[in-house]
């Protein structure tokens, strides 16, 4: 068996700390082969986002059918799409391709508090992809704005807002905890027919989590097929987050909010 063929549905970050940058080095750094079909542009460095472009949504389709019409894929990461056209021609053809293992990070507003997708697509993105989503992977702004209820404000809400997601259709939901304040940062997983689990990991003092959730989400993606169950690639893939935002200021991409280290493993 060759080695697990990943795809990232995502934009583009030129900085290189998150979209299909950070993606194909979490894939990489997990033993995965990265592919990429490029879903929107930005302009963007760790100081901020200073503009957007969209792909034409038949044009992403068109990447997605060539692509898939040679290689076998073993699991996607979907990230920032843009406009509701991409989120509808995204999840028509992962339908229409029965991909695998799909991961659903619902990338909205960069951590600069730019916004990455258009308002009017969040109702795409709930009807159209979520219901075509394994696991899809919120943080607690874009949970509020899925359900259109206030972000929760400790981790009792956090539980009933995860199970409300699931409402919506996918087969799992990973809330994730790093907005809260707290010593820890903890992420709930619940899913369809089983209990929910928590994982909690010691918060990182470091002003460099510039694309944090790219990284998890396509971590898990890459883990997914080498790994026997959700709960045990999501708590893999935390633990190498940790460790890359442990090393995060080990790397100078510019003089904002910096990467995190995606290849500690490898670079002493
Ligand atoms: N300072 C930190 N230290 C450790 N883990 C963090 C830190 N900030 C975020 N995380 C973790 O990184 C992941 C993504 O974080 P979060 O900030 O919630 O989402 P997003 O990056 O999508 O805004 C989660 O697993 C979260 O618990
Ligand atoms: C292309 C692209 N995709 C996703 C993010 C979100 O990452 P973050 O929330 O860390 O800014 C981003 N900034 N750019």
């Amino acid at each position: 068996m060759s080695a697990y063929n990943i795809v990232s549905i995502a934009g583009s970050d030129p900085s290189g700390g998150a979209g299909i940058q950070a993606d194909l080095k979490a894939f990489s750094a997990h033993g995965a082969f990265g592919m990429t079909v490029v879903a929107a542009l930005t302009a963007q460095s760790t100081r901020g986002v200073t503009g957007v472009h969209p792909i034409p949504a038949d044009f992403v389709a068109h990447q997605m059918d060539t692509l898939f019409s040679d290689a076998t894929v073993h699991a996607v990461k979907v990230g920032m799409l843009g406009t509701a056209e991409v989120t509808e021609a995204v999840a028509e053809a992962i339908g229409r391709h029965g991909l695998p293992h799909v991961v659903v990070d619902p990338v909205m507003v960069a951590k600069s508090g730019d916004r990455l997708l258009e308002p009017s697509a969040v109702d795409a993105l709930r009807t159209r992809l979520l219901p075509r989503a394994d696991l899809v992977t919120p943080n607690l702004p874009e949970a509020a704005d899925l359900l259109g209820e206030p972000e929760a404000a400790d981790l009792a809400a956090m539980h009933e807002q995860a199970l409300r997601l699931l409402e919506f259709g996918p087969r799992a939901v990973l809330l994730k905890g790093g907005h809260l304040a707290g010593e820890d940062c903890v992420d709930i997983l619940v899913a369809q027919g089983s209990a929910p689990v928590e994982f909690r990991s010691p918060r990182v003092r470091t002003r460099n989590t510039h694309g944090t959730g790219c990284t998890l989400s396509s971590s898990i993606a890459a883990l997914l097929p080498q790994r026997p169950d959700t709960a045990s690639a999501v708590g893999d893939a935390k633990a190498y987050l940790t460790e890359a935002l442990r090393r995060a200021d080990e790397i100078d991409a510019g003089g904002g909010q910096g990467p995190v280290h995606h290849f500690h493993a490898w670079w002493k």
